[in-house]
């Protein structure tokens, strides 16, 4: 940690899911060699998670710049003005305008300068939906926030990372019926763009090597089973090529991933979300990162949800959370 850094900050994330239990947790065991953060949330409901898990977490009422300090004998919290009840297992949409408070006052520390990245824990879509949430999840509200705030127009990526693999799902929350139509060679181009500079800038890559997978089967196999993969992935791969980018495809998404073809890549941009999702969730679950690329700053998240079903019980790991926060402090690093 740096001392004259200011602290990550932490989101509250839906306060009946595991994201109390993973930050304390995680807390608990880093306070004293760990990367010095902040949490943004109804301290009241720290407190009842730390003594419902049986955690000896002292939460003490603080701002930004009294993080590192405290943070060695206590978890320091910036408060909430909404109060959550936060029932573990049991979402309530009376909870959400604190959900979304938290995401937003963090988007407004790190633009003041008073935090140096957003490190959110996990929000249940539809329970914000419920309550009139109208953006399909954080990747795009954090982009809202950034539009406003910083006034410039922004295209957040969504970024799923570990040490076994990267990808990037090219359309994120949307209905798969809708993946085609959403599909277009410029927006391809500028992710491709995107996802380069931050590899570079962020992960000290000189020259990533990018590979887009293909939409259909064996990537349209020459185009008799679809031709998006002619007409517009290939397309944005040449133009990326002409650009001086390392870049391949379209692949086959079925023949991508397995342990020597992932050897010849560095990140793989892929059509839609479970082709992204469900390869880098099934080697790294546990370790996996949620990183938004395109933002004017520094955003990270484990890659697992609100898993209601073990919230408050102690079940929960805290290891994704943990890389999360290890890799928002590398790449503030990098950024410095
Ligand atoms: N970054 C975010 O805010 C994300 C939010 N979600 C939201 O989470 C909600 C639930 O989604 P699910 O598909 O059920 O995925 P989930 O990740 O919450 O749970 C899937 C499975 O993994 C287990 N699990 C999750 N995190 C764990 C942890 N830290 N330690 C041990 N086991 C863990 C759960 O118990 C469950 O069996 C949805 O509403 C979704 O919108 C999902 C992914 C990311
Ligand atoms: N499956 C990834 C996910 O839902 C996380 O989305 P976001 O809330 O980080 O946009």
């Amino acid at each position: 940690m740096t001392a004259s850094r200011p602290p990550l900050c932490l989101t509250q994330g839906d306060p009946s899911g595991v994201g109390p239990d993973i930050t304390l947790t995680l807390y608990s065991r880093s306070r004293d060699d760990g990367e010095p953060f902040l949490v943004l949330a109804d301290p009241g409901l720290l407190r009842r998670r730390a003594e419902r898990l049986g955690l000896p977490v002292e939460v003490v009422e603080a701002e930004p710049e009294q993080a590192a300090e405290v943070f060695p004998s206590a978890l320091p919290v910036l408060a909430l003005k909404a109060r959550v009840a936060g029932e573990p297992g049991q979402p309530d949409p009376a909870d959400a305008p604190a959900t979304i408070e938290s995401i937003a006052r963090a988007v407004e520390l790190v633009h003041a300068g008073r935090a140096c990245a957003v490190v959110t824990n996990p929000i249940a879509k539809s329970v914000l939906y419920r309550a009139g949430f109208a953006h399909p999840g954080h990747t795009e509200y954090l982009g809202e926030l950034a539009r406003k705030l910083y006034g410039r127009a922004v295209r957040p990526v969504m970024l799923l990372w570990s040490r076994e693999l990267a990808v990037v799902p090219a359309t994120i929350h949307v209905p798969l019926a809708q993946v085609p139509a959403l599909l277009t060679t410029e927006d391809l181009v500028e992710i491709g763009e995107i996802v380069a500079e931050a590899f570079r800038r962020d992960f000290g890559i000189a020259r990533p090597r990018l590979v887009f997978a293909g939409l259909n089967p064996h990537a349209g196999e020459d185009g008799a089973i679809g031709r998006e993969d002619i007409e517009i992935i290939a397309p944005a791969v040449a133009r990326l090529a002409a650009r001086g980018h390392d870049v391949r495809g379209p692949l086959p998404a079925d023949t991508m991933f397995h342990a020597a073809a992932r050897e010849t890549y560095d990140v793989a941009i892929c059509a839609y979300h479970d082709q992204a999702l469900i390869p880098i969730k099934t080697l790294a679950f546990d370790s996996g990162v949620n990183v938004t690329l395109g933002l004017p700053f520094i955003r990270t998240s484990p890659d697992h949800g609100t898993a209601f079903a073990i919230a408050g019980t102690g079940a929960a790991r805290d290891t994704s959370l943990a890389e999360a926060t290890a890799l928002a402090a590398r790449m503030a690093r990098a950024r410095a």
